[in-house]
């Protein structure tokens, strides 16, 4: 996608996007890679690559982009295809996700006849979600948490598109589009890039509201997080480019009539068209950004393929012993350590209550759910708990985060291969760096001194 040809550049696709009636608000005037009078696409390389910057100063709360219903990708506007329409009523089982996936990948193999081909163009080649993860990827995340969740990701996938294989040989797919390469491409492209429509819980694709890049809600843990530890829930979304689960719905409302900060995007029955409104104030220059959700960074790498550096609401889930989850009822998912360090209220909460002799818990728990200390030695005691234990943690992890810093600046800072080699020579942890040039054959290519590292390479490497 970043490749810009005749067809595929920039301009192509806001010249195409502003003739289908997109258009960022008061706009007359079209300037070269502008929509006109609220955005431009930039280049951001800290905060998501391409992304939307301001081209004069915005107020929070403004309108600065219509993206009206017609332009929109969704399995309804796809299936206006009666070859598509009859094939999915001959497969019925399949789930709004798996059908939106084959849509998108019907309109791909059109190539140019599909009426989406200046948009379908620019989206992103590969992707670095979970599902696309390869054994050295996985073992490289460390956590066993995050193992797990990228196993149960690679599963998912494979299932899907497996389920979904008879329709798209019904549909005479070309070979290249019905492998699971190409499955789980759309399959990123959904995840990471649909925004949430009321009539379809797969969600829509959205031409240019799609190239705003992710803003983290920026309240303080402490605020958010006993909320949801009451709510007992991992991830509150709000809808926008949204990993939906229903689930969340009810608890994500809750939140919107408490908080600002799930304003941002929508689709608007008045307007016909899904409507993106500042967040915040911007300065001409700045990057426009729009809020997706609540996510830990593990969330963000299985949904979006990306991660914070700092990410106000990421969360550590830390081994506990079994006593400590029967010790109280919160979900298991409440007892964590928030991105500060400070244990979230249920764990505090439930490591009181289970350094508390069996006899004289019932007396002690309602100081303990109305988040009182029970007695300094108790206090002392859980404090020296949880520190021991995050040592552990850490200790038993293979590297530490000075080392994968290491490792990152040197393969941002070598010019080339041979260069990045001979400085990981002098690194502690070198066994990880042997064992990923022999997964991806790279072990002798040191005399090739023109390998440059590509994204994919250092992504693969990047935990
Ligand atoms: C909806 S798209 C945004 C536009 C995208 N940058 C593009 O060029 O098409 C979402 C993707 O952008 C990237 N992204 C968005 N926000 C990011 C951020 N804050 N940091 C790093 N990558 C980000 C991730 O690859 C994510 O999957």
């Amino acid at each position: 996608m970043e490749e810009e040809d005749e067809d595929g550049s920039v301009e192509s696709l806001l010249r195409w996007a502003s003739q289908i009636g997109i258009s960022d608000a008061s706009t007359t005037t079209h300037h070269s890679l502008s929509l006109g009078s609220s955005l431009s696409v930039s280049h951001f390389p800290h905060s998501g690559g391409r992304g939307l910057g301001a081209v004069r100063d915005l107020r929070m709360g403004e309108l600065i982009l219509r993206v009206p219903k017609s332009a929109l990708m969704t399995t309804d506007s796809v299936m206006q295809d009666t070859n598509l329409s009859q094939a999915l009523n001959r497969h019925p089982s399949l789930s709004s996700t798996q059908i939106l996936n084959v849509c998108l990948l019907y309109e791909v193999g059109k190539v140019k006849a599909s009426r989406w081909y200046p948009y379908l163009v620019h989206l992103p080649k590969s992707y670095d979600i979970l599902a696309m993860f390869g054994e050295f990827e996985k073992t490289a995340l460390q956590v066993d948490e995050a193992i797990w969740v990228t196993e149960k990701a690679v599963l998912k996938a494979k299932s899907e598109w497996k389920q979904a294989h008879a329709l798209m040989e019904d549909l005479k797919f070309k070979p290249q589009l019905l492998t699971f390469k190409a499955w789980v491409w759309a399959s990123a492209t959904i995840s990471s890039r649909t925004l949430h429509i009321p009539w379809d819980s797969a969600g829509c694709l959205c031409p240019v509201g799609d190239l705003f890049n992710y803003d983290a809600p920026g309240k303080e843990p402490s605020d958010i997080g006993d909320l949801e530890d009451l709510l007992s829930s991992s991830s509150i979304h709000d809808g926008s480019l949204s990993n939906e689960d229903n689930t969340t719905v009810a608890d994500a409302e809750q939140l919107d009539s408490q908080s600002q900060r799930l304003t941002d995007g929508g689709f608007e029955d008045d307007a016909n068209a899904y409507c993106f409104y500042a967040r915040a104030n911007y300065n001409k220059g700045d990057q426009v950004l729009l809020c997706y959700g609540t996510y830990t960074n593990l969330e963000l790498l299985e949904h979006y393929g990306f991660i914070l550096q700092e990410n106000p609401n990421d969360k550590v889930f830390i081994p506990l012993e079994p006593a400590v989850y029967s010790s109280t009822s919160w979900s298991r998912e409440s007892l964590y350590i928030h991105y500060n360090g400070k244990p979230s209220f249920a764990l505090l909460a439930a490591l009181r209550l289970w350094a508390t002799p069996q006899i004289k818990r019932r007396s002690v728990a309602h100081f303990v759910y109305s988040g009182s200390k029970i007695s300094a030695d108790n206090e002392i005691f859980i404090m020296k708990w949880l520190s021991k234990t995050c040592h552990g943690v850490l200790k038993n992890s293979p590297t530490s985060i000075e080392d994968d810093t290491l490792l990152l600046n040197a393969m941002d800072n070598s010019q080339d291969f041979c260069t990045f080699l001979e400085v990981t020579k002098l690194m502690s942890f070198r066994d990880e760096v042997d064992t990923f040039l022999e997964v991806h054959n790279m072990k002798d290519k040191c005399s090739d001194s023109n390998i440059v590292l590509s994204r994919k390479t250092r992504w693969s490497m990047n935990k």
